[in-house]
């Protein structure tokens, strides 16, 4: 099978995204597996399939697959790139798009700026909904890794879980990362934040993401651990947090509340490959 892609990049988060609105894609995991690798296929940390509205209340659907293959609910830098994408192959040409993915509606804006702001609806916080098994509701819970560690735990739609460090250069990422992502309390796997406070308006941040290893940003990670911060009160309502590929500004007005990420979103290069 022959496809068309573009490859696309939102704060060095990047996507190979696939237009299945023009041609038929159907992929497996296994091949999935394939163009997401860096050295047999084009590489990514995700890829994104755009697709025609599944229902009349929204302009398009889009999926998100990890670079192990597996599906997910959620992309933050994702939904920035789906908005440069479809207005880049003339798809649409509203500037506020609606758009249907696994864990519901969100609502990208493309800013005359070039900037996309996208609302990523409310986060959630009920073990139930993450999931993650605990007894009740908590600002933070106490994990056993091996060793006690502190964590907020939420979703953007997908799994997060955030932790606090004193410096994100030195934070125990590699060693940590997959040991939460895998824990038996997150029956679905976790995405992990680890956030440095540097100021009450500003935070550093890397993420291990599930399925995909650390990435130089993840927006509903940003989203998740900018929550977090408010939720201990350690921030104010608007946020820049500085990833390792760049900035976000994310604001959240509290519980109910949708929270809006605003940042990048660029295309690198198109080109076809063919799947086996
Ligand atoms: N990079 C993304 C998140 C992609 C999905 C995540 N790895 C998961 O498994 O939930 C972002 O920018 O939000």
């Amino acid at each position: 099978m022959r496809l068309r892609f573009t490859k696309m990049h939102g704060l060095g988060n990047d996507f190979v995204v696939l237009d299945g609105v023009g041609q038929a894609v159907e992929l497996t995991p296994a091949q999935l597996r394939y163009l997401a690798d860096r050295h047999f296929g084009v590489g990514c940390d995700q890829i994104l399939l755009v697709e025609k509205a599944g229902r009349p209340d929204v302009d398009f659907r889009y999926r998100i697959f990890n670079a192990d293959g597996g599906e997910v609910q959620q992309c933050g830098n994702g939904a920035r790139c789906f908005v440069r994408f479809v207005h880049d192959k003339g798809l649409t040409s509203k500037r506020e798009i609606r758009v249907e993915t696994a864990s519901g509606v969100i609502v990208p804006r493309l800013e005359a700026d070039g900037q996309v702001t996208v609302d990523m609806g409310p986060p959630r916080f009920e073990p139930a909904d993450i999931p993650f098994v605990a007894d009740a509701r908590a600002v933070t819970y106490v994990l056993d890794i091996g060793q006690p560690v502190e964590l907020s735990a939420l979703s953007m739609g997908n799994p997060h879980a955030v932790l606090e460090t004193c410096n994100v250069d030195t934070a125990p990422v590699a060693e940590w990362g997959p040991l939460i992502e895998h824990h038996v309390r997150f029956p679905e796997r976790v995405n992990v934040g680890f956030m440095q406070l540097v100021h009450r308006r500003a935070i550093k941040l890397r993420v291990f993401e599930r399925g995909s290893g650390e990435t130089l940003a993840c927006g509903t990670g940003a989203c998740a651990a900018a929550v977090a911060g408010m939720q201990r009160g350690l921030l104010e309502r608007e946020v820049e947090v500085q990833t390792r590929g760049g900035r976000l500004t994310i604001r959240w007005d509290g519980e109910g509340h949708s929270v809006f990420m605003t940042g990048p979103a660029v295309t690198v290069f198109q080109g076809e490959i063919d799947i086996p």
